[in-house]
C-alpha cells in the first residue's frame, strides 16, 4: 500500500468513529502527510497555530492510532505550520510561496521538518469561490488571537456529568443562538470547576461558526485595568467604540468589580449597549448575583435578568471520567482503578485533579515504572498528606463564623435566633464531615450541647444541601477554605 493509500485509508477508518461535521471540518481539510524519510513520522500541514492545537488535541492520538494500525507499526504524527501570506495565495509565484511557520509542534516531540514552496498548488491555496485559503486562515488566527481565546477549551474537551450538565446545555444553547436566548448568560460555582472553560468552549463554538465574529474574553481584573488605563489617557471614548461593537463579551470572575465604582459604572453602559443590540454576554463569578458583594444594585439586577446556572463540584464518577480523559489526551495509560483512587482523594476540583494526574504521569515517566495505586500514591504524597491534614472544630467555628459575619462567641453561645441558630447548625455539620470528632466531642465543643442536637444539625444540613444549591454552594466554598 502506498502512503498515500494508507492516509486514505485511515480517513475512511476516522469517517466512521468521528461525527461527519467535525469530520468534515478537522480531518477532511487535510492533506495527505509527508513522511519523513524512515517511514516513521507522517507530517501533517496545518495553517495556523488554532488548527495545529486543536487538531493535536482534539485528533492526534486518533489519527495515530490508526494510522499506525493501518501501516501496520507505530508510526508518529507530526503537525506543522504552513503559513501561506494572503498575496502569495493568490498571485502564486515562487518567491513569495508558502514558508513553513514558526508555531510548529509535534505529537512526539521529534525533530520538525521543513518544506519549501513547492509542495503547495494554487489550488490548494485557493478555494472554488476564489477567496484565499489562506487569507481565510489568516483572518480565522487573528481573531483568536484578538479575542484570547482558548482553543483548548472547547465542548468536545469538557467532560459532562450532573455537576456541569445545566450550565453546559445552556452554554450550547448560547452557543447556537448567541445574544437571542440567555442573555447574559451568569455561570457561577467555586474554584477550578470549568466556568472558564464553558465560557471558552462558547467563543470557540461561535469562532467556527462565523469566523469574522467580534469576541473578546477577559478577566474581570483585566477589563479593571482597561478602564484605569482609559481614563489615565482619556480615552473613554475609544473605549466604548470597542466593547459597544462586539458580538460577544467574556468576562470571568466579575466579583472582582467588588468596590470598582468607575468600572462598574462603564461596564453598565457596555452591557446595556450590547444587549440592546442583541450581543451575547456570558459572566463568571464564585457567586450567584445576589451574593455579589459591593456591586450597584443596577448591575445585580442585570446580572440576573437573562440565566443564571451554577456549576457544582463534580460526583466521583465524574472525576474518574476527567482523569480517563485527560491521561487519553495525553496518550497515557491510566488504569481504571488508579483514576478512582486519584477521584476518591482528590475531591475539591477539576484543577485539582488535572495537577494529580500530571504529577503521576510526569513520576511514571522519569522512574520508567506503569502507573499503578502504589506509584500513585508515591506521586501524590505531600497532597495526601496534606489532605489528611485535620481540620480543628475551632478553625470550623471561626471560619463559618466569619462567612456568615456573626461573632465566634456565637457558636458557643445559647442564643437561638435563626441569623444565629443556622450557621451554628453549619459549623456542626463542617465538623461532622471533616474532623474525626464523635458527636458528643463536637456537642461540648459548641457550648457544652448534646449530641441528639449535634446529630439533628448534621442531619438537618446533609438533607438541605441536596436540596438547596444556594446551601450547597456556600457549604463548598467553606469546604474549599477549611482545606486549602
Ligand atoms: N468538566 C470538565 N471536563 C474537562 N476539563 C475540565 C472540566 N471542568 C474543568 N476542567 C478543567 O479544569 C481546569 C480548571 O477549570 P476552569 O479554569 O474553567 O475553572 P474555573 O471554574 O473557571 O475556576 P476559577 O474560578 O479558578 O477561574 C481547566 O483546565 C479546565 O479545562
Amino acid at each position: 500500500m502506498t502512503q498515500e493509500q494508507s492516509w486514505q485509508q485511515c480517513c475512511a477508518q476516522l469517517a466512521t468513529v468521528i461525527p461527519d461535521q467535525q469530520f468534515a471540518a478537522w480531518i477532511k481539510p487535510l492533506s495527505s502527510p509527508h513522511w519523513s524519510e524512515d517511514g516513521n513520522t507522517a507530517i501533517l500541514h496545518v495553517p495556523n497555530r488554532f488548527k495545529l492545537d486543536w487538531l493535536r488535541s482534539q485528533y492526534g492520538a486518533r489519527i495515530t492510532e490508526s494510522l499506525s494500525a493501518i501501516v501496520g507499526r507505530p508510526v508518529q504524527v507530526e503537525f506543522i505550520v504552513q503559513k501561506a501570506p494572503a498575496r502569495a495565495a493568490m498571485h502564486h509565484s515562487g518567491a513569495q510561496g508558502l514558508q513553513s511557520g514558526s508555531g510548529t509542534s509535534s505529537t512526539s516531540g521529534s525533530a520538525q521538518a521543513t518544506h519549501s514552496a513547492d509542495h503547495a498548488t494554487p489550488q490548494q491555496l485557493a478555494s472554488p469561490d476564489g477567496v484565499s485559503n489562506a487569507a481565510r486562515d489568516a483572518a480565522e488566527a487573528d481573531a483568536l488571537e484578538r479575542s484570547r481565546l482558548n482553543p483548548m477549551l472547547s465542548f468536545e474537551t469538557l467532560v459532562t456529568g450532573k455537576a456541569n450538565q445545566l450550565a453546559r446545555a445552556a452554554a450550547i444553547q448560547v452557543a447556537e443562538n448567541p445574544g437571542r436566548s440567555y442573555n447574559p448568560l451568569f455561570i457561577y460555582g467555586g474554584v477550578g470547576l470549568g466556568k472558564t472553560h464553558l465560557m471558552h468552549a462558547v467563543g470557540n463554538a461561535l469562532l467556527a461558526q462565523q469566523p469574522g465574529a467580534r469576541i473578546r474574553y477577559l478577566q474581570a481584573e483585566q477589563f479593571v485595568s482597561e478602564v484605569v488605563r482609559a481614563y489615565q489617557r482619556k480615552a473613554f471614548e475609544e473605549f466604548k467604540r470597542y466593547y459597544h461593537s462586539l458580538d460577544l463579551l467574556l468576562i470571568d470572575d466579575v466579583q472582582f468589580f467588588a468596590g470598582k465604582d468607575k468600572t462598574q459604572e462603564e461596564f453598565f453602559y457596555a452591557f446595556e449597549a450590547l444587549i440592546t443590540k442583541r450581543s451575547q454576554i456570558i459572566l463568571t463569578s464564585d457567586t450567584y448575583p445576589k451574593e455579589l458583594r459591593e456591586m450597584d444594585q443596577r448591575l445585580v439586577s442585570r446580572f440576573d435578568s437573562g440565566l443564571t446556572v451554577a456549576i457544582e463540584p463534580p460526583e466521583l464518577e465524574m472525576r474518574v471520567a476527567i482523569l480517563l480523559r485527560k491521561a487519553d489526551a495525553e496518550l497515557a495509560h491510566l488504569p481504571e482503578e488508579v483514576a478512582f483512587f486519584v477521584a476518591k482523594n482528590v475531591r475539591s476540583n477539576v484543577r485539582e485533579l488535572e495537577g494529580a494526574l500530571r504529577k503521576i504521569l510526569a513520576y511514571a515517566r522519569f522512574s520508567g515504572q506503569d502507573v499503578s495505586i502504589g506509584l500513585a500514591k508515591e506521586a501524590l504524597k505531600d497532597l495526601l498528606s496534606l489532605q489528611n491534614r485535620q481540620v480543628s472544630v475551632e478553625n470550623i467555628q471561626k471560619t463559618v463564623a466569619d462567612f456568615y459575619k456573626i461573632k465566634v462567641a456565637d457558636m458557643y453561645s445559647k442564643k437561638r435566633p435563626a441569623s444565629i441558630a443556622r450557621p451554628r447548625q453549619i459549623a456542626m455539620y463542617l465538623a461532622k464531615e471533616l474532623t474525626h470528632k464523635s458527636l458528643p466531642e463536637i456537642g461540648e465543643l459548641f457550648g457544652g450541647r448534646d449530641h441528639t442536637t449535634v446529630l439533628h444539625a448534621v442531619r438537618k444540613i446533609g438533607q438541605e444541601r441536596i436540596k438547596l444549591q444556594e446551601l450547597n454552594q456556600q457549604l463548598h466554598v467553606l469546604e474549599q477554605t477549611l482545606k486549602a
